[in-house]
């Protein structure tokens, strides 16, 4: 039975599975976090226990080495030879990759290349990719593109209303992301319909710290909130999503910043943190919020809004909706964003059910009994959807 390892690795952290494919079933799976930063964390399932480790870690290839000499000391693999496919979660593939690709130096060059579209996450993704390819040089290593589901969505939606030969001569586009986890949360919805796929529109709502919106119509993307770049589309912890593109010269000339500075602040120091002034974590917000904080009040009310306009927007580009659905860490989790964004849509057919709603971390229906519109709470696995890739190409080598 394969042994497949996906790897989901993020600006700071490395989350991964071990899994017994094709049975879907876990061996082991954890998480590195504040990586490059003190205090750096591993914590890791196995067995039905965690443990966690604090191991000294500067970078993602330290990471996968000290992850895989865990999993070597506590037997959960006897040897690294026991790994038989490796996949990856890269951000970016551009326009370049439409699918799930086998990994060569020549594809790791491509990756590379369109780093500069995704600073905070392709690098860290390369990093994982390298680190693997050391220690494992024969493994088959594949890649799984968070743009490749949204390759679907038609020109209309994905161009930019600006000189065409822009797009042609530099491939400024639409992209979009988070297209794995899209993917996943979009079939486990049809099945919760008890429909086929092709019949049915989703709205997915990936809350995150990053986060996205996704129409999904008869099982592909027809159009999603972030861009050429993760940066745009709804607010999220950090990142500003969407603004009039004529602030950032503004900001330039008034705080005496470079472009790339103002893009800093745009994706590091804007959204929920920059609102609030004090956190990019929901949880903390939320929490000021219901104690009478008036600017965390307000972040929440900005982020819940943004959400709630992207579901009347795609609704009508979709000429209809059967569900939407939330996902990923404030989706799955936060009872108050679900309820803000999900208030005020009967006219539509969307009705909210709030002891429903008191749901976490599971599969379940929040909308109440007579919702001619579903609401469903799904928590995404980008880690299975990674796996299953990488075993469809571990027989190819
Ligand atoms: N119980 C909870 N209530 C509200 N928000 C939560 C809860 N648990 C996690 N979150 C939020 O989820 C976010 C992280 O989500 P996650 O999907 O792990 O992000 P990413 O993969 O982009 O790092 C954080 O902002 C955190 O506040
Ligand atoms: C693409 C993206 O924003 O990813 P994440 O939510 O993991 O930061
Ligand atoms: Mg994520």
């Amino acid at each position: 039975m394969p042994k497949i390892m996906a790897i989901n690795a993020g600006s700071s952290s490395l989350k991964f599975q071990l899994l017994h494919m094709p049975e879907e079933k876990i061996i082991a799976k954890g998480l590195v976090e504040r990586i490059g930063m003190d205090g750096t964390v591993m914590a890791i399932e196995f067995d039905g226990e965690e443990h966690t480790v604090h191991p000294a870690i500067n970078d993602h290839a330290d990471a996968v080495r000290e992850m895989l000499a865990f999993l070597t000391e506590k037997e959960i693999i006897q040897s690294l030879d026991d790994i038989n496919g490796i996949g990856h979660r890269v951000v970016h593939g551009g326009e370049k990759f439409s699918a799930s690709a086998l990994m060569t130096d020549d594809m790791i060059a491509e990756i590379e290349k369109l780093s500069e579209l995704a600073p905070l996450h392709n690098p860290a993704n390369i990093m994982g990719i390298k680190a693997f390819k050391q220690v494992l040089p024969n493994v088959p290593s594949v890649a799984v593109f968070d743009t490749a589901f949204h390759q679907t969505m038609k020109k209309d939606k994905y161009l930019y209303s600006i000189p065409y030969e822009y797009y042609e001569k530099y491939g400024i586009r639409k992209y979009g992301f988070h297209g794995t986890s899209h993917q996943y949360v979009g079939e486990r919805a049809a099945a919760m319909l008890g429909k086929d796929e092709k019949d049915v529109k989703i709205i997915s709502c990936h809350i995150g710290n990053g986060a996205s919106i996704a129409a999904i119509d008869g099982g592909k993307s027809v159009d999603t909130s972030m861009g050429f770049t993760p940066l745009a589309g709804v607010t999220m912890g950090t990142r500003s999503g969407n603004l009039d593109p004529a602030l950032i010269p503004y900001i330039m000339e008034k705080a005496g910043k470079s472009a790339e500075e103002v893009i800093h602040v745009l994706n590091k120091e804007s959204g929920m943190l920059g609102l609030s002034g004090f956190s990019s974590d929901l949880r903390d917000i939320d929490e000021a919020a219901k104690g009478g904080n008036e600017r965390a009040e307000t972040a929440m009310n900005v982020f819940a809004s943004r959400i709630h306009k992207y579901i009347g927007a795609y609704a009508a580009s979709m000429n209809g909706v059967d569900a939407v659905v939330f996902t990923a860490g404030v989706g799955e989790n936060s009872i108050t964003v679900r309820e803000k964004v999900s208030r005020g849509l009967g006219f539509m057919g969307i009705h909210f059910d709030e002891e429903r709603n008191q749901t976490r971390g599971k599969e379940a229906e929040i909308s109440a009994e007579n919702s001619p519109v579903k609401i469903f709470v799904i928590p995404t696995n980008e880690e299975v959807m990674i796996a299953r890739d990488a075993l469809a190409f571990s027989g190819q080598q």
